[in-house]
């Protein structure tokens, strides 16, 4: 906390920084709205402290007639009047958006009338004590302590006051002048220092310091280095000096010929463990301290010499620029095309370079559906030029149908009819992208006998089911269903055939089998022809239904949300055309979406079906049959930097539209099996069902170990317990993946375990150490990183951020500059390829090669399960508030998989899951997420990695009741 004082326009100010929280751990905003106030008090309750808010805290008028208000630039510097708001939240770098609620009341100032937007935020007892204007803002965040250092080395306020005579003023002109020259005097005033700044100074602290030392490498051709050398010298001494030509780098070379430990660093990294002697221009092993190697920056301009610096920051223990030309055993002609083979060029010669190895190996329909997802997300600069150059082998399956089926002589088709086949295949995989050729520049078809024309390809997509194979699924999936399934069935089915245009939700905790009723109901709507549209808010939640998508990617749910938001789907369009031929829409995992989703898709259904927005008329989703379900004991909605009440306030209950619905229940758990271990009441006298959801309901014994720190720790039963040994991590796997090396080639023994964790830096840790244990050798992959030209600054940001520097970023959700692989390890997709294919955020794939452009794998679990797959590189934009640009990263879309996030495992059924916990969870719903998804007690095993103070078997259990209270009182 931090106090400045000093005088402005006669009111005593004092500026006030409350430090709330260390960065990362949030306060409730209840905790800033008891400290600070951006409202006027109510004058009859607290008449003292409306005095004061009225006196000291009104900013204004300012703006309108007051236009020459001090703080008026164009308009308010301070952007007052501020909106009303009705809660406190947090802009995206941190600052405080106060609690200004629209409460009526007011007060006159001048002619203007003030209310809640004009208050300067304070704090009600220090104003009312120290009567003075006093500036309160919440520092909540690391990044704003900035904050703290500007007002601490602002120094005090201080002005220079002279009296003069103003008769003196007017007769005596040069004694003004030669005052006004007192360079002297104006040294001292400005000598002035504040008392924390003299105190620095006597006691002879540092002013600034350099640590670590840098040392700046430069980088040079073969023989185009520099040679310095004294004017006076003779050019034959310099040229018979063996040191003369030595630098930075020739040296590095030599080092790694000498030193096999030298061969595990980059060019970068050397100053780490060796230092430069200058004298004889060697590199020799550093005996204390650490340095930082830079390596001179190269313009992009430069030729190869800037491709050889792109390979000095990655290769390792290189010997000579030839050694540094080889890749993979191959010399390369010069730095460029090696920079190439490794992937850290964004040339748009790899996709013709993807094509030609996926058609080396692999069916045309493969070659057709690698193709449309290159165009969806690779960015193709020329897609005409990819297709003119591949379109032969995506039809060389229908050339080979023709010559087979037509007599002898007429058995070669024409050119024209393969490309308006092969246009027609592409037409229609694009359709379930939502896109057409027309999108790509791509030729449409020419060939009208056998095309579908105005059909829409959506619509066919959706009906396009065996209606005999559905009838017999139905049926048998209806012979299973439980009592309160075959409630849940019967409403939906009567709701459908009455088009009733009634919004389910349906509620069942983890396991009772919301998923296998989703798929009962889609079986009986195709067995009748009728379209269903699925949809859920999570890739792998999607995965587990037929022919899913994410609700995002389906309905165009924009990214940024707000009030007014709606989703950009045009009437007429195929998928418009989809929404209103649609019987029923189902979607999955309905709590884990932002309430502004739902509202912004309700207002579009209204438009597509033309139903009025307000009024008696109004019919929520347009009058559509939608069936929403989930479980709000799992995740909520993830919104960055969120608290509490903001994470709740996002949650679908708190949504107007909530009180449409029609609520659903399930409430066996279809999951767990009743094992004998299962039904013992082994803690507390639950037994395992019973335990799982108590856990999820809060309703478990908490407690407390620290003063100050929540009391939500709740005790593990010992049969989960995993002792942490010497190397929990080595614990916890040789747990879960146990019988590893007789397995790790197995899909199902794969698909059916993971080491779940809350946080994704510990998922990493999870996987490099597993990478360790399978044999073969490793294949790494990188990124090619640069900055999206279309950033206005974009300039300027280019010299600021030069690529290793891109390349060091991480973000969630991204895969990594450096994707170091091996055959038969599972990856994890990060992003929605391909739906209908099973290709989602969040599908697990066991690799099966690894290519130079491509990965091929088997998907594993879920209801495309063992799906040969194909992966290319894909771009992705990454928009991060951190960083004022948006980075553009090509690279495959993939992440290991022994590990993964507890919100990643939301969704899937497991044999055996490993929670690994060396920190608690740190969310609402996680650790119920991580218990529940076991069959039995068997199944789940939790290693906790306590600090000593805490006991082994207590872990966090985070619940927001208040987001799903109503539905438990049901
Ligand atoms: N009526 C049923 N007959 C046979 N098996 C069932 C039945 N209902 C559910 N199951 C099985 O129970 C397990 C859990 O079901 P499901 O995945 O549908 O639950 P869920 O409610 O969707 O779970 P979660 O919320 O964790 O995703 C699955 O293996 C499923 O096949």
């Amino acid at each position: 906390m931090y106090t400045v004082e000093f005088q402005k326009r006669g009111l005593p100010h004092i500026h006030l920084l409350v430090w709330l929280a260390e960065e990362d751990k949030l306060r409730t905003t209840a905790d800033i709205d008891a400290v600070i106030s951006a409202e006027l008090p109510n004058p009859e309750i607290d008449p003292l402290g409306y005095d004061a808010v009225v006196k000291y805290m009104l900013h204004g008028p300012c703006g309108g007639a007051n236009a020459n208000a001090p703080c008026m630039k164009d308009k308010c510097s301070k952007h007052f009047p501020k909106d009303f708001n009705s809660a406190t939240t947090f802009d995206k770098s941190g600052c405080a958006i106060y609690r200004r609620r629209d409460s009526g009341i007011q007060v006159q100032k001048g002619s203007a009338i003030l209310d809640n937007r004009h208050v300067v935020p304070y704090n009600r007892n220090l104003l009312v004590r120290l009567q003075a204007h006093v500036n309160v803002e919440v520092c909540h965040k690391g990044k704003l302590i900035k904050y703290l250092f500007k007002y601490v080395t602002k120094g005090p306020d201080r002005s220079l006051v002279i009296a003069e005579n103003p008769a003196t003023q007017a007769t005596d002109p040069p004694t003004q002048d030669a005052r006004r020259k007192d360079e002297i005097q104006q040294f001292i005033d400005c000598r002035t220092l504040s008392s924390y700044e003299a105190i620095w100074r006597l006691n002879e602290y540092p002013i600034h310091v350099r640590e670590p030392a840098v040392v700046r490498l430069g980088v040079h051709l073969d023989g185009q280095q520099k040679v310095p050398y004294r004017k006076q010298s003779s050019i034959d001494r310099v040229l018979r000096d063996p040191n003369a030509g030595k630098t930075h780098l020739t040296e590095w070379f030599a080092l790694n010929c000498r030193d096999p430990e030298a061969r595990s660093l980059t060019y970068a990294q050397i100053p780490n463990k060796y230092t430069w002697l200058p004298d004889c221009k060697e590199w020799t092993p550093r005996k204390r301290g650490f340095g930082i190697g830079r390596v001179a920056y190269v313009p992009p301009g430069s030729g190869d010499v800037f491709f050889l610096r792109m390979l000095l920051t990655k290769v390792r223990g290189s010997l000579s620029y030839r050694h540094m030309r080889t890749v993979n055993g191959e010399i390369c002609q010069d730095f460029e095309k090696a920079c190439d083979r490794l992937g850290l060029l964004s040339d748009s010669s790899e996709w013709v370079k993807v094509l030609t190895e996926v058609s080396a190996s692999s069916m045309p329909r493969v070659i057709r559906t690698t193709f449309v997802s290159m165009l969806m997300f690779c960015e193709i600069p020329n897609p005409l030029a990819l297709y003119d150059s591949a379109w032969r082998s995506m039809g060389d399956d229908y050339a080979y149908s023709i010559c087979t089926t037509l007599p002898t002589g007429n058995n070669s088709p024409t050119d024209e009819r393969i490309q308006n086949w092969v246009l027609r295949q592409l037409q229609q995989l694009l359709g379930s992208h939502s896109s057409t050729l027309n999108d790509f520049g791509l030729p449409i078809t020419t060939d009208d006998a056998d095309s579908d024309d105005g059909a829409n390809p959506l619509i066919n997509n959706h009906l396009d089911f065996d209606m005999n194979s559905q009838s017999i699924l139905s049926s048998t999936m209806l012979e299973s269903l439980n009592t309160d399934q075959l409630h849940v069935y019967s409403a939906i089915i009567n709701s459908i055939h009455n088009k009733s245009g009634q919004p389910f939700f349906l509620y069942g905790h983890s396991g009772t089998g919301k998923t296998f009723l989703y798929n009962a109901i889609t079986a009986r709507l195709r067995s009748m022809s009728k379209i269903g549209v699925l949809v859920a808010s999570s890739g792998i939640a999607a995965t587990l239904l037929p022919k899913a998508t994410t609700a995002h990617s389906r309905f165009k749910i924009p990214l940024t949300l707000d009030t007014t938001s709606t989703c950009p789907i045009k009437k007429g369009t195929h998928l418009a055309e989809l929404i209103g031929e649609a019987s029923l829409i189902i979607w999955d995992e309905a709590p884990m979406t932002h309430r502004l989703a739902f509202e912004a898709v309700d207002r579009r259904f209204c438009d597509i079906m033309n139903v009025p927005l307000r009024g008696s008329l109004y019919k929520p989703f347009g009058g559509k049959n939608v069936l929403f379900g989930g479980d709000f004991r799992q995740t909520l909605p993830v919104i960055t930097e969120a608290c509490r009440e903001q994470t709740v306030d996002g949650s679908l209950t708190r949504s107007l539209l909530w009180n449409s619905f029609k609520l659903l229940k399930l409430s066996r758990n279809m999951r767990i099996t009743n094992s004998v271990a299962d039904e013992a009441r082994f803690m507390h006298g639950y037994t395992f069902p019973e335990w799982v959801l108590a856990l999820g309901d809060a309703k478990l014994k908490t407690t407390s170990f620290k003063p100050d720190t929540p009391s939500d720790w709740v005790q593990i039963p010992q049969i989960f317990l995993v002792d942490h040994g010497t190397h929990p991590i080595g614990s916890i796997t040789e747990d879960i993946y146990d019988l590893f090396l007789q397995n790790y080639r197995q899909p199902q023994y794969l698909a059916t375990r993971a080491i779940i964790t809350p946080k994704n830096t510990t998922v990493t840790e999870i996987n490099s150490y597993m990478l360790q244990q399978v044999p073969g050798i490793t294949k790494t992959y990188y990124s090619s990183d640069s900055l999206q030209q279309s950033t206005e600054t974009f300039a300027s940001f280019e010299d600021c951020y030069p690529t290793e520097f891109l390349n060091t970023l991480t973000f969630n959700g991204v895969p990594d500059h450096e994707l170091i692989l091996k055959n038969y390890t599972p990856i994890m997709l990060l992003r929605n390829l391909n739906p209908g294919l099973g290709l989602c955020n969040g599908t697990r794939i066991m690799i099966t090669s690894l290519g130079d452009n491509v990965i091929r794998g088997t998907i594993m679990g879920g209801s495309n399960d063992t799906d040969d797959v194909i992966i290319t590189r894909i771009v992705l934009n990454i928009e991060n508030s951190r960083w004022p640009f948006i980075l553009k990263r090509r690279q495959f879309p993939v992440r290991l998989c022994y590990g993964m996030t507890i919100n990643k495992s939301q969704g899937q059924t497991l044999d055996k899951v490993g929670i690994y916990l060396p920190d608690p969870v740190f969310s609402h719903g996680q650790l119920y997420v991580g218990v529940s998804r076991v069959r039995s007690t068997n199944g789940l095993r939790i290693l906790i990695d306590n600090p000593a103070d805490i006991p082994g078997d207590y872990t966090r259990n985070i619940v927001f009741r208040e987001a799903f209270t109503d539905i438990l009182q049901a």
